[in-house]
């Protein structure tokens, strides 16, 4: 959202803050307080804004909490899609940038993932916005639609200001394993590490991650093109350099100056190795 207004664009957000935070919107953005699963809702705000174009965001993205609660990622992740693409083709509007999910390509051989790989993914999580893409992407082959469809890796870091923000809206800080690792660290706790047993360099898990303000910049490049008349692409979106949950670990020990002992818990339930 922040990119968008930077580059001038005019924003109205919806969201059912379920995770959410008003008090994060600059004052001039407009909130529409509802679920992307509620068809009259997406379409009031849809017409009711003059939208031209949606950056759907509105997903549930955690692994473990999605092999627990499976039925609620299809509800959220896939029934949300679809109301929404249902609800843009009723009121006209035919640009979307889809967020999907490195999630979807599963364990690969390859050691760099390209966007021709074929999905195969691990866990519901994957598997949900694998299914968005379908939606999205089938809507668009059948001409109703022109999309732009982005697959992060693992979203890092904050956008500058955030820490101003009021301590009870920063406490919701995310389910990754940087705002975990730092807020246990920070309550003096030791972090747990998922698995040390797989098949790389340290035995933890390999992961690309990428700031937040680079996926930023990803989404307005979408918008511009879908603006511009182009679209119905994939891409991914990623740093292209993996790193180790050990190696994240290493990374916050130095630049916090705090010499925390992590904890070795089993392997976390869906998650792929790289
Ligand atoms: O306390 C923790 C938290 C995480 N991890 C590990 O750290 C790695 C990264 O975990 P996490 O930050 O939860 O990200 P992923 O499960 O890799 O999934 C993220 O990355 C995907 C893209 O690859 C996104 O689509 C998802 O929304 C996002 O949650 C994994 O190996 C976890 O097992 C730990 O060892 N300890």
């Amino acid at each position: 959202m922040r990119g968008l207004l930077d580059a001038r664009h005019r924003v109205v957000v919806l969201d059912d803050l379920s995770t959410g935070d008003a008090a994060a919107l600059p004052a001039e953005v407009p909130l529409v307080r509802a679920s992307v699963t509620d068809p009259a809702a997406v379409r009031w705000a849809l017409i009711t804004h003059a939208v031209t174009g949606v950056v759907h965001l509105a997903g549930r993205k955690s692994v473990a909490e999605s092999v627990a609660r499976p039925l609620a990622y299809y509800r959220q992740n896939v029934a949300g899609t679809l109301t929404l693409v249902e609800a843009m083709a009723e009121a006209g509007v035919r640009r979307i940038v889809l967020s999907s999910s490195a999630a979807v390509y599963g364990a690969q051989e390859a050691e760099t993932i390209k966007e021709e790989a074929v999905p195969r993914p691990m866990n519901p999580y994957g598997a949900t916005k694998l299914a968005s893409e379908w939606v999205v992407g089938d809507a668009a082959r059948a001409g109703s639609l022109s999309c732009v469809i982005l697959r992060y890796f693992n979203v890092a870091g904050a956008w500058a200001g955030a820490a101003d923000r009021p301590a009870d809206a920063r406490r919701r800080t995310g389910t990754g394993l940087v705002p975990l690792v730092v807020e246990a660290v920070a309550r003096g706790e030791s972090p747990t590490v998922f698995g040390h047993d797989y098949p790389t360099p340290d035995g933890s898990c390999v992961r690309d991650y990428v700031h937040v303000r680079d996926v930023a910049s990803a989404h307005v490049a979408a918008v511009e093109a879908l603006v511009g008349g182009g679209g119905d692409a994939v891409y991914n979106v990623g740093s292209g350099v993996g790193y180790s949950v050990g190696e994240v670990l290493d990374t916050i020990r130095r630049s916090t100056g705090i010499n925390f002992v992590e904890l070795h818990g089993g392997r976390r339930p869906g998650d792929p190795r790289r």
